[in-house]
């Protein structure tokens, strides 16, 4: 009983218990500040990686806006490397048979990026990884250099991420940073996995998206490009003259009788006769010259930066060439193949502003009349339009 005559309750606490020491009230408010820094600790750290998750949110987007691989080379090339503010990125696709590099050459021409590779097999992106192919993050010098061989050493710590679409490895992402401190490995890896995982889907679909782009743009038969490409050329050309002041040239070229190659040996030997005068054709050209059928037995070549001399020599060099293939007909006896060809040229008169639906206007006209010039005199020649815009 207590003074009020109350019964003590034995579930109470005795107050010697609920009686709290200075020095343990001191060290609860210091677990109180730790806890607390760890919270706020753990609360920076929290918005740190959602700031981090954002960044590479808007990156990954950014990878998958880009409508052609040559938007996406730019965005992972060179756009990659200023939002994380790297030193250096590089860029590795395996392209077994070569395939992809002359899908992206019959489409863009040149299409050159110093920091972007191309290897035949998985073999050869393995070796640079050495052992198992995986994310690594590391600050090895000796590692580094060889990783970015041939380039000056930039960088001081570095991503090496493997592309994989399922269990397919298609190629390999290298990053490098100033900091040596940027990728270490104790860095959790999971965002730039992602981001990988990411490019790898963008890069399939872009070249997807090429072959698509591929075949609209090329003929099936011969392998030349469509009519709708050559006037796609010949109007970016046009600029570019203008721009830089140098001649346009443009070849039409006729195979001479040519129904009568298909009345008398059949059409699959007047196929092979077609794909036969557009490789001897393209065999003389050079890479910068655009090859077109532009319509049945009728092809038309687009001669950047040559004059009417240069434009008649290419002419005739081909004239020649065909005159001398040798096509096996339904008899087994070489077909002959004849050639008829017009030339017409153009070159930018600062005196003289001239429009580029004008210009295209002229350089076919000139040409085709120039075809028609040789086909009157006789075939199996060359005809130089004399007409001037
Ligand atoms: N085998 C084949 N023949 C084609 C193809 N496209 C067009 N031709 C044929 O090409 C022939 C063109 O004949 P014409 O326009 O009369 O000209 P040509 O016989 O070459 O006579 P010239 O041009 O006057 O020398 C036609 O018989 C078409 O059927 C094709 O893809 N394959």
């Amino acid at each position: 009983m207590d003074k009020a005559g109350k019964t003590k309750n034995s579930t109470e606490p005795a107050e010697s218990e609920n009686w709290v020491s200075a020095s343990q009230h001191l060290s609860l408010i210091e677990k109180n500040k730790r806890l607390q820094n760890t919270l706020s600790q753990l609360i920076d750290s929290a918005n740190k990686n959602q700031q981090t998750q954002d960044k590479f949110y808007q990156l990954e987007l950014f990878f998958l806006e880009s409508q052609t691989f040559e938007s996406l080379m730019n965005r992972v090339l060179f756009d990659l490397k200023h939002k994380l503010s790297l030193s250096q990125v590089e860029l590795v696709i395996i392209d077994p048979d070569k395939e992809i590099r002359r899908l992206l050459d019959e489409i863009y021409g040149e299409l050159d990026y110093q920091d972007l590779r191309y290897v035949d097999d998985e073999s050869e992106v393995a070796s640079i990884y050495q052992s198992k192919v995986e994310t690594r993050l590391t600050h090895s010098d000796e590692f580094i250099q060889r990783l970015f061989a041939g380039q000056p050493s930039l960088s001081k710590s570095a991503a090496v991420l493997p592309l994989w679409r399922g269990t397919k490895l298609i190629g390999s992402l290298h990053m490098g940073s100033p900091d040596p401190s940027r990728f270490h490995h104790q860095l959790a890896t999971n965002f730039l996995q992602h981001m990988s995982s990411i490019i790898s889907v963008c890069i399939e679909n872009s070249i997807s998206q090429e072959r698509f782009v591929h075949l609209s743009l090329v003929d099936m038969l011969t392998r030349a490009k469509n009519r709708r490409f050559f006037f796609q050329a010949l109007a970016k050309e046009i600029a570019r003259a203008t721009r830089a002041n140098f001649p346009v040239s443009c070849l039409f070229i006729d195979i001479d009788y040519f129904k009568k190659i298909n009345d008398l040996h059949g059409h699959s030997i007047g196929d092979r006769a077609l794909r036969a005068v557009a490789d001897a054709i393209n065999n003389l050209l050079r890479k910068s010259d655009t090859l077109a059928r532009f319509g049945g037995e009728e092809f038309t070549v687009l001669l950047p930066n040559s004059d009417a001399t240069q434009a008649n020599e290419i002419a005739e060099r081909i004239r020649q060439t065909v005159a001398r293939l040798q096509v096996i007909g339904s008899d087994k006896q070489p077909l002959k193949i004849t050639i008829s060809l017009g030339v017409s040229s153009w070159q930018p008169d600062p005196q003289k502003a001239a429009n580029a639906e004008d210009i295209q206007n002229h350089l076919i006209n000139a040409a085709d009349k120039a075809v028609y010039e040789a086909k009157e005199a006789g075939r199996n020649c060359v005809k130089v339009s004399q007409s001037r815009l």
